[in-house]
Parts: C-alpha cells; structure tokens; sequence
C-alpha cells in the first residue's frame, strides 16, 4: 500500500438532518475533523448533540446529507454501500453500542470470522486479543451468555481483530470497573502506538484524559 501522508481519517463539512413526519432534527450542521496515525481523539458532549451520527458517518454506517469523509485517503462517503463495506473491512474497526458480534458464534470466531474477511496483515491471534482485553477465559462463550462488560470487552476485541488503520468506538467502557477500563486505555494506546487513529465517543474523563485531543459537540457543531 502505497505511504499515506496527512490525516489517515478526515472528515469535511459534514451535514446529516433527519425527518420524523413534520419534524427535522439537524443532527450534524457542518463538522469536520481530521486524525492522524497514531493520534487518539475523544469526542465528548451532551445526548443528541450528534455523537454516534458522526461516528456512523465516519465509518460509513451511515451517508451524510453533505460533506465528505476520505480513509487512508480514499473516499468514504457517497460510493455504494458495498464499496463502503469493503473499505471498512479492509481500514476501519467499530465498536458501536448496538454491539458487533454475531450472537451464534463464539467470541473466538467472531475474531476469527472478522480476521478472515480481509487478506492477511500484522494482526493478532483471536486467543491473544481476549487475553488482552481480559476475556480470554470467555472464549469459547457466545455473545449471549456475557456479562455488559465482557461483551463490552470482547467488542472491543472484534473491532481491533484486523489491526486497523482507524477505530471508531463509541462508549468502550461504559459498563466496565476502573481496573478494566484501564487496561482497556492500555491497549487503546498500544494501538495507537502501533499507528491506528483512535475516534471515541465518551462520557469518562479517564478516557478523555488519555485522549490526545478532546472535542466538544453541542447540537451538531463543534462547541
Ligand atoms: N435515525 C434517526 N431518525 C431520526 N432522528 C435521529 C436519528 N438518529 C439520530 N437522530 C436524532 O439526531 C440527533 C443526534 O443523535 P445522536 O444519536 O447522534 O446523538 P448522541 O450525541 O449520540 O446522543 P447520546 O449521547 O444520547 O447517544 C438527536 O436529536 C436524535 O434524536
């Protein structure tokens, strides 16, 4: 691949309404963001002010109304929803409080399965990555017999499963002890080390204190 100079995840003017019969909510009104390899940035702000609409536009879950959002210098927004997929298996990990584990497999070939959609790459062993997140006596459960906070964990797992070049999480530790969510902080900051651009969405100040950079959303903006 060929080297990416600049922001590995960069987001321009992006604009997302919604509309519930007669009424519009202007969920993101003109944001962007950039973020460099290696650089962690915690986005932070009350409820609805556009937290996980942004996560979803920048993993392309979601199309924005307007604006662009480019990975690895490739453009994200606006292309197939296929297309979208495939750069997100290849570039992106996510970890979304809806949860990204298939509920009849274990945590084990959740990994395994994620591993092998994209060729092979400096990535770490299923068994590794639970026992880095704290799980690894869980591996063989299935995502319905977890605790919050292990499946909180073993998402956390899946999302990292490819070594990915940007991860967006929004929450990882908000069902988790300080203790775990530190160890989690580690192992975020490990991935940052080893050059993955780290976006999370959170409420605590450990993690934001940890971050790099802090942003505010309120209503849609940056505050
Ligand atoms: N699919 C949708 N349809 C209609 N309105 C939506 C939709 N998704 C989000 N919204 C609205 O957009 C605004 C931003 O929502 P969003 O979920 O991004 O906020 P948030 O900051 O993540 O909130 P929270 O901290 O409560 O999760 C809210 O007013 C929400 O009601």
């Amino acid at each position: 691949m060929a080297a990416v100079t600049g922001p590995v995840l960069s987001a321009r003017s992006l604009y997302r309404f919604f509309r519930v019969g007669e009424e519009e909510t202007f969920a993101l009104q003109g944001v962007g963001l950039d973020v460099r390899r290696g650089e962690t940035v915690a986005v932070t702000g009350p409820s609805g002010s556009g937290k996980t609409t942004l996560l979803n536009c920048l993993a392309g879950l979601d199309e924005p109304d307007g604006g662009t959002v480019r990975v690895v210098g490739e453009r994200l927004s606006h292309r197939a929803e296929r297309e979208r997929g495939a750069i997100r298996a290849r570039h992106i990990g996510v970890l979304f409080q809806t949860g990204n584990l298939l509920d009849h497999l274990t945590v084990r070939d959740n990994i395994a399965l994620v591993q092998r959609l994209v060729p092979a790459r400096a990535r770490v062993a299923p068994q590794e990555l639970l026992d880095r997140v704290g799980i690894g006596r869980r591996a063989g459960a299935l995502p319905g017999q977890l605790s919050g906070g292990e499946a909180a964990r073993a998402g956390l797992a899946v999302a990292l499963a490819n070594a990915p070049d940007v991860l967006l999480a929004d929450e990882p530790t908000g069902e988790v002890d300080a203790e775990t969510e530190r160890r989690l902080l580690a192992l975020l900051s490990e991935r940052a080390a080893a050059g993955t651009a780290v976006v999370v969405v959170t409420h605590s100040r450990a993690v934001a204190g940890a971050a790099d950079r802090v942003l505010r959303l309120r209503d849609g903006r940056w505050a």
